[in-house]
């Protein structure tokens, strides 16, 4: 058995604000038929802590965490073990994980990181009495400098350790002045160690110490080389060389399935796919959308250039004009809200917008769009495809990291040959995403065809089995465990 402290700022069903929450929330239920048994530790904001109140015990005590006291609090979460960092002064906040309630940076989140990265790896390293680990398994930029804190502290303790990137474009990237206030020895300000670009880089420093880096598509791991998708660390993932994999997501059919989700106003399979009318019905009258039975766009995502949704409005006449219609469910950028809004008023009855983070409306919407687009920039891996597959909602995506991986386009061979799942366009522009909606109504207009796509994707196996049995490997390679 290997024991993993699993590493990580949000995990669900605790704490959520993207897709980072759903993998680290589904891997340990994944890995218990690997072999492995994950020990999963989140900072202890206050919905954290209020989960937790019952049966939880203090296990580790800090009188000074980078200037502060703290607690470790041992607990579960669903039949699997969690510690949380109870450390009042930097997590017991209203608002979210890493923002104000006014929806601003928390402007010590370099500090509140740097703790709960180095209180985690004092834990890895035996700190807390009776709990022991094989390998820490650290989760983007708020968990990177565990590796680096436990090669800080002393290289012959440090445990081997893995660092997930699932977005490249957050580094936890701060000025020179915060290192003297990490407890890192002065050394560690270099090339290196945790120096990066003239400040402080914290995924900058775990990808320098951590044993293997893995991001969470291979597509995407092949483009984080280039200075395109790299942002500034390619450098540092060529010299990683063969330390750097990529391992694609899976979905928890336990949250994902159309067949037993009370979130959908009917559940339907496969067999059943014409049940899907009913969830549509629902979508309509949530979004103030005309009843139709036309094709019915859908977009849950954050509203951010990532994700390509500054380009998307400009293209919504388009897409009204040719019979579509749009139910969307995001917040991000003020502008970019403000577009959608904004044609939501141009195109009553036909775009509904929804500003705000629902999670059970974005299941109805899975069950009862037609379609859902994602036209990202770049996208590590991609969740809401997946979901899409599942659920014969199609994908409409564009062709880069996990999207390129995981829909097979609607190209005459693939369709000859009856495998695509969805729709796929090159780069992003107005004209690509009108093209690929053109592509996609065509396709609604053939029923045989569109029903072929729906049951391809909802038959191909994105589980968390195959990703499972991957990490599992790499922890076996990095530990020397036997299989
Ligand atoms: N307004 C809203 N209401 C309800 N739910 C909403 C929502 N907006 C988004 N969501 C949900 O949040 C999750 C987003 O996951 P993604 O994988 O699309 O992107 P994200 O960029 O957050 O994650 C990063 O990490 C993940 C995990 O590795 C990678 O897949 C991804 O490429 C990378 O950018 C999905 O579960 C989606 O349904």
């Amino acid at each position: 058995m290997i024991k993993v402290l699993s590493v990580a700022s949000e995990a669900v069903p605790l704490v959520k604000t993207g897709g980072l929450a759903d993998v680290a929330g589904a891997l340990p239920a994944a890995l218990a038929g690997e072999g492995v048994e994950v020990t999963t530790m989140l900072p202890g904001y206050p919905a954290v802590k209020a989960t937790l109140a019952k049966g939880t015990r203090a296990v580790a005590k800090w009188d000074d965490l980078l200037g502060h006291p703290a607690r470790l609090l041992a607990g579960k979460i669903d039949g699997n073990k969690l510690l949380v960092l109870d450390c009042p002064a930097l997590f017991d906040r209203p608002g979210g994980p890493y923002q104000a309630p006014d929806g601003v940076d928390w402007p010590d989140n370099w500090h509140r990181f740097a703790a709960f990265a180095l209180a985690a790896a004092e834990v890895a390293m035996g700190y807390a009495k009776g709990r022991r680990f094989d390998l820490v398994h650290a989760h983007d930029w708020q968990a990177a400098m565990v590796p680096a804190y436990m090669s800080y502290a002393d290289p012959a303790l440090a445990l081997p350790s893995v660092l997930t990137i699932h977005n490249m474009a957050f580094q936890g990237w701060y000025p020179a002045q915060v290192f003297p206030q990490l407890g890192l020895p002065a050394g560690a300000f270099t090339v290196d160690g945790v120096e990066s670009y003239g400040g402080v880089g914290f995924l900058k420093a775990g990808m320098q110490a951590a044993s293997a880096i893995t991001t969470v598509s291979p597509t995407y791991a092949a483009e984080i080389r280039s200075a395109e998708f790299g942002m500034g660390l390619e450098g540092l993932v060529q010299a990683r060389g063969g330390d750097v994999s990529g391992i694609l997501n899976g979905i928890d059919p336990a949250v994902w399935h159309p067949a037993h989700d009370a979130a959908l106003a009917t559940p339907y399979d496969a067999a059943s796919l014409d049940r899907r009318t009913t969830n549509k019905r629902a979508v309509e009258a949530a979004f103030g959308l005309d009843e139709d039975d036309g094709p019915l766009f859908t977009v849950i995502s954050r509203l951010t250039w990532q994700k390509g949704m500054d380009v998307l409005p400009a293209v919504l006449d388009h897409l009204v004009g040719n019979g579509g219609r749009l139910a969307l469910l995001g917040s991000g950028d003020a502008a970019i809200e403000q577009s959608f809004l904004a044609a939501a008023t141009r195109h009553s009855g036909r775009i509904g917008v929804r500003i705000g983070y629902d999670e059970a409306l974005s299941h109805l919407l899975q069950g009862g769009a037609d379609a859902i687009l994602v036209p990202s920039r770049f996208e590590p891996c991609g969740l809401t495809q997946l979901y899409g597959l599942a659920y014969g909602c199609l994908p409409v995506v564009a062709r880069t990291g996990g999207l390129a991986d995981t829909v097979i386009d609607a190209n005459p061979a693939a369709l000859a040959a009856g495998v695509a799942t969805g729709v796929q366009f090159d780069g992003i522009s107005e004209h690509s995403l009108r093209a690929a909606i053109d592509r996609t109504l065509a396709l609604y207009r053939q029923p045989d065809t569109w029903r072929r796509l729906q049951t391809n994707g909802m038959a191909a196996d994105f589980s968390w089995a195959a990703s499972a049995r991957a990490y599992a490997a790499l922890y076996r390679s990095l530990t020397g465990a036997k299989a």
